[in-house]
Order: C-alpha cells, then sequence, then structure tokens
C-alpha cells in the first residue's frame, strides 16, 4: 500500500469556529469540514430564528448550539435522532438555566428533545458568574459553555469537578477562544473567560487526527514495505487525537513530519504489549482495538468511560464485533479493559456498524487482512464522506450495497 490519502478538516475545530464566528460576526473559516456533522451546523447557523433545530447525530451541533441559541435569547425547539435522545444533556442544561436560560424538557428530563424558552439577562458585577459542572460525562457541555462566556456581562469561571475527560478538547476551545481575541484562562480545575467581544478573525482549519487514525491503521496491518502520506496535519495541533502518533509508533507505525504540513507513515515493527489511557482521546479507542486485535498484540484500554454514550456504546459494540474474528475486549474490573485475539481470521465477516461512522472506518482497514463487508458504509458521513472513494484511490476495491 503507497499513495496519498486526503483527509476531512477536523469537524471538532471547524464546529467550534462556526460557532465563534457566529457570535464575533465575521471572519473567513478556510478549510471547513465536509463532514455532515459540520455542514449542518453550518445550515443550521444560517437560520438562527428557525422554530425547530435538528442536530441529528452530531453531539457537538446539539451541545454547542443548545448553548449558543439559549444565550442568545432564542424560543425553538432542539431535537435530534433516536440516539441524540439517549444521550444526555442535563449537566449542560443546568448550567443555562443558571446563566438565566429558561429550558424544558419535551421528552425525557435530562435528554433531547428541549424547548428552549428565552433567557433573563443577569446584571453585570465585579465578580465572574461562577459555575461548578462535572467534567466525568462529556467535554462538550464545557466547550459549550466556555464559548458563550465572553458575552456573560461578568465573563464566567467554571470549577470542573470530577475526572475531567477529552480534556484537549477544551483546551482546543480555548485556543480558538483565543484566536478570535478572548481571554481565557486554564488553571486545571478552574477556567475563566472575561467578558469581551469576538473579533471576527480569519481561520484555517487543520485536517482531521481522528480521520487520520484510520490510515495508521492500514500502514499497521499492510504489507511490509507500505507507506502512506496524509497532507494538511500539523506538528502543533490543536486536536488531541494527534496522541495516534505515539500509540501507532507501539502498533508499528513511524511518523514523519514533512515540511509542507503532511505526514508520512512508514509501517515498522511494533513494540509488543502496552496499556493505553484513553480519556483525552477517545475517539482512537476504536482504531486502537481492532489494530492490536488484528496484530495480537495485548492491550491494555483504560479511560474508556465515555464510550457508552457516543453514538452507540462502543464497548458493546467492540465487544460483539471484534469476536466474529477471534478478538475480545475484556472488562478486567476497574475500568479496564484488555484487548486480545486468538487465530484472529478475516474470512468474508460481516461487521455490523451501529449508526457509528466510526465502527464502520475502524473496521475498514481489515481489508488488508481479508475480505469483510461493512454495513451501513454510508455512516462514515458524519465526519469523513470520501473515505470510501479514498480507500478505492489507494487501491481497495469498493463495492456499493
Ligand atoms: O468537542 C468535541 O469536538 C468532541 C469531544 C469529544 O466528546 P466528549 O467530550 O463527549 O468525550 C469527542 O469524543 C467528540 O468526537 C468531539
Ligand atoms: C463522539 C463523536 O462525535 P459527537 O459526540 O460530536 O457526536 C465522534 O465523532 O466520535
Amino acid at each position: 500500500m503507497r499513495g496519498t490519502a486526503q483527509l476531512p478538516a477536523s469537524k471538532s475545530e471547524s464546529n467550534r469556529a462556526l460557532i465563534i464566528q457566529a457570535l464575533a460576526g465575521g471572519g473567513q473559516l478556510g478549510n471547513l469540514s465536509d463532514a455532515n456533522d459540520t455542514q449542518l451546523m453550518q445550515r443550521l447557523l444560517i437560520n438562527p430564528e428557525a422554530p425547530l433545530f435538528d442536530a441529528e447525530d452530531a453531539g457537538t451541533v446539539m451541545r454547542f448550539l443548545t448553548a449558543y441559541l439559549a444565550m442568545t435569547g432564542r424560543q425553538t425547539e432542539l431535537t435530534g435522532t433516536a440516539r441524540m435522545k439517549e444521550r444526555p444533556i442535563g449537566i449542560l442544561v443546568d448550567a443555562l438555566r443558571q446563566l438565566g436560560a429558561r429550558i424544558e424538557y419535551t421528552g425525557q428530563e435530562g435528554y433531547p428533545p428541549m424547548r428552549l424558552l428565552g433567557r433573563t439577562p443577569q446584571p453585570a458585577t465585579d465578580e465572574f458568574t461562577e459555575l461548578t459542572v462535572r467534567g466525568d460525562i462529556s467535554s462538550q457541555y464545557i466547550s459549550a459553555l466556555l464559548m458563550v462566556g465572553p458575552m456573560l456581562p461578568s465573563g464566567l469561571r467554571i470549577w470542573l469537578t470530577g475526572k475531567v475527560g477529552s480534556r484537549p478538547y477544551i483546551r482546543m476551545t480555548q485556543a480558538l477562544m483565543q484566536h478570535f481575541g478572548a481571554q481565557c484562562r486554564d488553571l486545571g480545575e478552574v477556567l475563566e473567560v472575561r467578558p469581551q467581544a469576538y473579533k471576527p478573525t480569519d481561520y484555517a482549519v487543520e485536517g482531521d487526527w481522528s480521520a487520520a487514525s484510520y490510515w495508521y491503521a492500514m500502514v499497521a496491518l499492510a504489507p511490509a514495505g507500505s507507506h502512506l502520506t496524509l497532507p494538511d496535519l500539523r506538528r502543533h495541533s490543536l486536536q488531541g487525537d494527534q496522541a495516534i502518533v505515539g500509540i501507532m509508533e507501539k502498533l508499528g507505525v513511524k511518523t514523519e513530519f514533512l515540511a509542507n504540513e503532511s505526514v508520512r507513515l512508514t509501517q515498522t515493527e511494533p513494540t509488543g504489549e502496552f496499556t493505553q489511557d484513553f480519556t483525552d482521546c477517545p475517539d482512537l479507542a476504536q482504531t486502537v482495538a481492532v489494530v492490536a486485535a488484528a496484530l495480537g498484540i495485548s492491550v491494555v484500554m483504560t479511560g474508556l468511560e465515555s464510550l457508552r454514550i457516543k453514538e452507540t456504546d462502543r464497548i458493546a459494540a467492540l465487544q460483539a464485533e471484534l469476536a466474529k474474528f477471534g478478538g475480545a475486549l475484556t472488562d478486567e474490573g476497574n475500568e479496564h479493559f484488555r484487548v486480545t485475539s486468538q487465530d484472529f481470521q478475516v474470512t468474508g465477516q460481516t461487521v455490523a456498524t451501529y449508526h457509528d461512522h466510526r465502527m464502520a472506518m475502524a473496521f475498514a482497514p481489515l481489508a488488508l487482512r481479508g475480505r469483510l463487508t461493512i454495513e451501513a458504509p454510508q455512516v462514515v458521513r458524519k465526519s469523513y464522506p470520501q473515505f470510501w472513494k479514498e480507500l478505492d484511490k489507494i487501491g481497495f476495491t469498493e463495492k456499493a450495497s
């Protein structure tokens, strides 16, 4: 396997930049993602007076728009897919209510759909408006609150409690806010945002490191001598999923950062068993689990708590699908899971994808070891609509179902 694969632009950066641009009232955004999650955010932001916002299956859209619409005093409804109605939002809604938003649930308490009924503005004081927010369910609540922070008359101080997950996404939010002229301070358990208008600023979005992980997986599983180039990736990234560089080194992929903002991946020797914490990079867990199982390398995975409330229960989905090949993801207690495999073989199995783009993309690299079928392949549109086309370019044959 040799060639160049095009990546989508980061949907996390894109969706933050779109919200901040809407609050700043301008600035050009370059290289926005073609991911459905980003295209959807863009479409919904065009009409902030709409009576209903359907965030579909996009977590960032649901969480960021709820805060944006609530704090701009809109009266509207927010809904999403059946799965979105099972993904909690109570922590964000409680915080927004403390900031004066009137929000009611129209279905199950603590979950979308919701009705926004406007907002009672708070008077300016000399002290930050303070909130205490749990950080152990989803960082998206915290990012959503931070981004509306500068428009609050007294700014915002957030006290984080619990084991904070997906922290790099919080840092990405703060970095982009700063890029657009907002002052933020990260004091670990305390985050502060000064009241201040965002400045319309241009921003060029980087390629998506989570999407890059699937190409790393392919290099890891490809015949010896394989290499790939991925354009649009920076050595100094805002994306925590750049952690794939270090993880894949252990699974036999070497990364070289080239001068023109691209990386070159080459196959090397894996280092053997290891333990990996995914608290900061949950979206890499599926990629790593599949590669480790296919290579027969036992990996202990920790920090997987948030996987159960993503597009699907990703732990259950991985367990069910790995088992079809001879792989396993075993719960060893105390939030430790071990990937193992016995005689791992790819022999024409069909992989179910559970409405989860990352299930489809994480299992696709197994095609380097044999024939397999991925069900509902169009799920990739959530973050990487061109995924199958790019695979085709590299030389995989794709058969439309
Ligand atoms: O803020 C973001 O852009 C994201 C944060 C993470 O979610 P959690 O904070 O819920 O872990 C990640 O899994 C998701 O794909 C994107
Ligand atoms: C979890 C994800 O997205 P979101 O939470 O934004 O739906 C993801 O892309 O893997």
